[in-house]
């Protein structure tokens, strides 16, 4: 087979499926409208755009009404399934609403919904880097303000060395299989797991670290949307852009 032909089954999972809590509000962030589409428009261009990308399973809430009923994005296809009460049970059920054509061994993006700011030169890095490493990647960027630790009273206990500290972003790529495995061994332990690298960390693996941009920010709170509209306008592509 061919490395296009291997190259050919890498598809995305995007978790969609949170409730937007810390947003607030009744529409959930990912289906906010931004220059004229939503905020999980966004984000499938971004990965989808990619020559590398061949389509993305999105993980939708239990009962969503807002799902556009997209088929195809930037002529890639779409699936879709149900996801659960927890980031982590989103991807699970992605992983498993993959088509056959990913086999077990193949690289798997995930990548959030709220994370409309992804730039093609990341996602080369990302890939071009995480395909030659045997475990896989992740985008993140370097902690550079001094990080303070709290106590109970809201009074600073101590700071914490930031050396060597990164902030995981997403894409994060790993293998069908182990990502599906490691996510499955942490849900059966109960534990917490945040993001993707977590699991595969529980699992004695060390992901590779690949920089990535600041301004690849995830949508939490309206903040963050009006910082995304500022962007988008400083492109040009704003409302009537
Ligand atoms: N059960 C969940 C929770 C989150 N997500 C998705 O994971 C991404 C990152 O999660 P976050 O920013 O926390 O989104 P919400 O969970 O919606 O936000 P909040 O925690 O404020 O409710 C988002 O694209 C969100 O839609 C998901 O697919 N399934
Ligand atoms: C996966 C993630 O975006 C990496 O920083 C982050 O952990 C998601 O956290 P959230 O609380 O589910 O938004």
């Amino acid at each position: 087979m061919s490395p296009d032909q291997v190259r050919g089954r890498l598809w995305a999972v995007v978790p969609a499926a949170g409730r937007g809590a810390r947003f607030g509000g009744d529409v959930p962030k990912q289906y906010l409208d931004v220059a004229g589409e939503p905020l999980l428009a966004h984000a499938l261009r971004a990965l989808l755009a990619h020559p590398k990308v061949n389509g993305a399973v999105v993980v939708l809430a239990d009962g969503d009404e807002r799902w556009p009923g997209w088929a195809e994005f930037e002529g890639k296809p779409l699936r879709t399934c149900i996801g659960g009460d927890a980031r982590a049970d989103s991807v699970l059920a992605g992983l498993a609403a993959l088509p056959d054509e990913v086999r077990a061994d193949d690289f798997v993006l995930v990548h959030d919904a709220a994370r409309p700011n992804l730039s093609a030169a990341d996602l080369d890095q990302l890939l071009e880097r995480g395909r030659g490493d045997p475990v896989g990647a992740i985008l993140a960027a370097p902690v550079r303000d001094t990080l303070k630790r709290s106590g109970d009273d809201g009074g600073i206990d101590r700071t914490e060395p930031r050396e060597r500290l990164w902030r995981a972003l997403t894409p994060q790529l790993f293998r069908r299989l182990q990502l599906s495995r490691a996510l499955e061994a942490a849900r059966d332990a109960g534990i917490e797991i945040t993001d993707e690298s977590m699991a595969m960390e529980r699992q004695g693996h060390r992901p590779l670290l690949v920089e990535g941009a600041e301004d690849n920010f995830k949508v939490t709170t309206p903040a963050d949307l009006a910082r995304f509209e500022f962007v988008l306008a400083r492109r040009g592509l704003g409302a009537g852009g």
